[in-house]
């Protein structure tokens, strides 16, 4: 199976999404596009309520402001998979449960059966077309996340080493540097990602930035301008709904 068709899937709390998010997809793209693999799009799978996280929005509104926020970047779609499971749900499993659709939409168009083309993440038919489909074609579906969530997977109890290395191993890491993180030497003191080494693709941020969902719930709740940091659209969803202290405001 040739492993270059990838769509891109980022978990996260997205509360709120910024507009760091959106740059992370774009700049993995192009970087994924320069090694010579084909993005065939992106998926936002926003954590579920049960996530325990300080100040966390309902799904409700981080689903609804992420749509808003993906106006601006149309070749990536939310997946409301995960926060509609009864609870939270691992990012391991997030990812083999994407993989199995996007499997079987693959199957389902090179067996000519008839497939709604609306339940497409992304630019799907775009990018592939019937040659592709007629080799062994396949869709790899690759974790993408920042430096951060990286070097979580050496907080104690927070990850297991099976999911972790099932996610280096089945599915592959993108992972987009952060202001003081440093994945290079992350994986180097790993031995299970230093063992995967080869589905690890690290994307240097050069114009590095500290753009965070909390410093704009900071901002947000101290009625500072978060403009320029996050949508104009999620930013008037923001407000329209009172949310991260904006009531009244
Ligand atoms: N400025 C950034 N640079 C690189 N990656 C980022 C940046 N901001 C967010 N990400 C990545 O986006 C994904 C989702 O992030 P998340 O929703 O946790 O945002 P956050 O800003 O880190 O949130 P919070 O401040 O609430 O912890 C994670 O993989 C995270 O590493
Ligand atoms: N064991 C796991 O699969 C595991 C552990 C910690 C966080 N996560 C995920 O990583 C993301 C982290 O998001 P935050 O950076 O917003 O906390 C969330 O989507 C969360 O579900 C997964």
């Amino acid at each position: 199976m040739d492993n270059k068709h990838i769509v891109l899937l980022a978990t996260g709390s997205f509360n709120p999404p910024t507009n760091m998010h959106l740059r992370m997809f774009e700049i993995a793209r192009d970087h994924l596009n320069h090694l010579g693999f084909t993005v065939c799009g992106g998926l936002i799978s926003p954590t579920h309520d049960l996530y325990k996280k300080k100040d966390l929005a309902p799904s409700i509104h981080r689903c609804a402001m992420i749509k808003q926020a993906l106006v601006a970047l149309p070749w990536v779609k939310i997946s409301d998979w995960e926060v509609k499971q009864s609870c939270w749900t691992t990012t391991r499993n997030v990812l083999q449960y994407h993989q199995n659709f996007h499997d079987i939409i693959i199957s389902s168009i090179r067996n000519g059966d008839e497939v709604d083309t609306s339940l497409f993440p992304v630019q799907f038919v775009k990018n592939i077309n019937a040659k592709d489909l007629n080799q062994n074609m396949a869709i790899n579906i690759r974790l993408l996340c920042g430096a951060d969530l990286l070097e979580s997977f050496a907080i104690p109890g927070l990850w297991k080493d099976d999911d972790i290395e099932a996610i280096v191993r089945d599915f592959g890491l993108v992972v987009v540097s952060r202001s003081g993180s440093n994945p290079h030497k992350f994986i180097y003191e790993s031995d299970i990602l230093t063992k995967y080494m080869a589905n690890i693709i690290v994307v240097t941020e050069w114009i590095s930035n500290e753009i965070s969902s909390t410093k704009v719930r900071r901002a947000l709740s101290r009625n500072e301008s978060v403009k320029f940091l996050i949508s104009d659209l999620v930013e008037s969803y923001i407000k329209e709904h009172g949310l991260f202290g904006t009531l009244n405001k």
